[in-house]
Formats: C-alpha cells, sequence, structure tokens
C-alpha cells in the first residue's frame, strides 16, 4: 500500500481556486519537489498534507486512513516547517527547541537537542536569544526543530530560504540520512537543492480557470437536482418497508 496519497485535490483560498484534480503518491524513502510558479499553490498543498487546511474537495489518506479522521496522530508523524521560523525571540536558541520538545512530548530532550544543535552547526548559538539571530540563523533553529524526535513525513516550505551555500549541503545531508531510515520528505523550493531522485509534482498542471470551476460547480448541482426525485423515492420506499 502507497503510504501518503492524495486524490483529486481541490484547494479554495479565500475566493480564489489555486488548483484542482491533484492527485499524489508517497512511499517510504520517497522525496516529493513542489514546483510551480509564484501562487501555484505550494504552500497550500504542503499546509493541507499537514492537515492545517481542508482541501474543497478530495481527500489526503496515510496507510489508507484519512487524515481528517485523526488530526493529532497525524500532526504527530510529521514535521512542518513553513515560511515563518516561529523562533520566539526572548527565548534562547535551546530553550526555543526545548519548549518544541516538549510539546512533541520527547522524553531525552537535553541529548536530543544537543544532537540537533550539531547536525546544523548552530552549537555555539545554544545561549543567544532568538531576536538576536540572523535569518540564516533562525532558519537553522528552524530545521533543527525537525530533527526532534521520530517522525515519518517532512513537509518543508522553502527550506532553503536564508539558508547559505554549505547549510544547504547539510540541508540536503540531512533529508537523505531520513529518507534512508524510510522517512518522506515533500518540500517546495525555488533553487537548487541537491536530493537525489525526486519525484517532481508540478503545480502549474493543476491550475484551473475560475470560470470553468464554476460552471463544473453549477452541472454537479443541476445533475443533483435532477437525481433528488429518485433519491427521495428511494427514501420513502425505504420508510414505507
Ligand atoms: N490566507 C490566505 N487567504 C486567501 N488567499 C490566500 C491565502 N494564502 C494564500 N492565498 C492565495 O492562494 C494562492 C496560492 O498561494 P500559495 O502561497 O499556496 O502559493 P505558492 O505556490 O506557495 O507561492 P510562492 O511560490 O509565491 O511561495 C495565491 O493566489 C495566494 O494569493
Amino acid at each position: 500500500m502507497t503510504v501518503f496519497t492524495g486524490s483529486d485535490l481541490t484547494c479554495l483560498r479565500g475566493e480564489r481556486l489555486v488548483f484542482g484534480d491533484l492527485s499524489f503518491n508517497a512511499n517510504t524513502g520517497d522525496a516529493v519537489m513542489l514546483r510551480g510558479r509564484n501562487g501555484a499553490g505550494k504552500s497550500s498543498l504542503l499546509r493541507l498534507m499537514a492537515g492545517l487546511m481542508a482541501p474543497r474537495r478530495g481527500t489526503i489518506r496515510w496507510q489508507g486512513d484519512d487524515i481528517a479522521d485523526d488530526k493529532i496522530a497525524h500532526r504527530a508523524r510529521l514535521h512542518y516547517l513553513g515560511h515563518q521560523d516561529a523562533i520566539k525571540p526572548v527565548l534562547s536558541v535551546r530553550d526555543n527547541l526545548r519548549l518544541w520538545a516538549e510539546l512533541r512530548g520527547i522524553s531525552d530532550i537535553d541529548a536530543e537537542i544537543d544532537q540537533a544543535l550539531r547536525a546544523l552547526d548552530i552549537h555555539h548559538l545554544g545561549k543567544t536569544a532568538g531576536r538576536y539571530l540572523s535569518s540564516g540563523q533562525k532558519r537553522r533553529t528552524a530545521l533543527a526543530r525537525i530533527l526532534l524526535g521520530q517522525s515519518d513525513l517532512w513537509l518543508l516550505d522553502e527550506p532553503t530560504v536564508g539558508l547559505d551555500r554549505e547549510s544547504c549541503a547539510e540541508l540536503a545531508r540531512l533529508i537523505a540520512e531520513f529518507r534512508a531510515r524510510g522517512g518522506i520528505v515533500i518540500y517546495s523550493t525555488h533553487v537548487d537543492l541537491d536530493i537525489a531522485a525526486p519525484t517532481i509534482l508540478d503545480l502549474d498542471q493543476f491550475a484551473i480557470p475560475m470560470m470553468e470551476w464554476l460552471v463544473e460547480q453549477d452541472d454537479e448541482e443541476d445533475t443533483r437536482e435532477s437525481l433528488s426525485p429518485d433519491m427521495n423515492q428511494g427514501k420513502s420506499a425505504e420508510a414505507a418497508i
């Protein structure tokens, strides 16, 4: 069974139809790269995958189960890195990670934080308050969070923004290690990240002009209306039995 799937997804943001009829599959160890012009819906799709938003149509499943049926279990299996680094300015780098680790119920917190700080080469910043970090250091701190605890799925929205070349190479290495352990990585990026054989999901292919979608909606309503007398008949027959 494919581990993580989305079928016939339609996404609306406000009044705007972002994409429609989009499907994806990912198995253990896979990397999926989201591509597309600005506004194509890469961030929106990652938010749907994280269960932070619901699709207008379609279903996202983990091992066959709709993620909407158990949002807590889904959140526990993934790390989502959005555009915002969500670093608390008054807390040190270490305490930012501690807060995150406590929220995830990690037991060996200090050891895990040490390991994550070393992996992102920010161990020397452990006591520095969030407000004194450069944007690249904030991004590395945010990335350190995804190393805390067990997870099966990384959803990374433009993880390379603000990173220097060495940090990008380090991120690519961390992703390779995660995939080797069976993790699934889905990421958007406008720059080249050295990821082995990613599946490319091009969001530009799923753009639907709003007029086309409105016509489709009208057709669906007409179909429902034309079916409803039969359905009502069916209901009365059931009631009669
Ligand atoms: N909170 C929101 N409310 C309404 N519309 C939104 C919201 N966030 C995004 N949108 C719209 O949804 C569409 C898709 O945005 P999204 O951020 O998913 O695109 P993207 O492909 O990630 O873009 P980029 O490459 O610029 O980061 C855009 O037209 C955007 O204006």
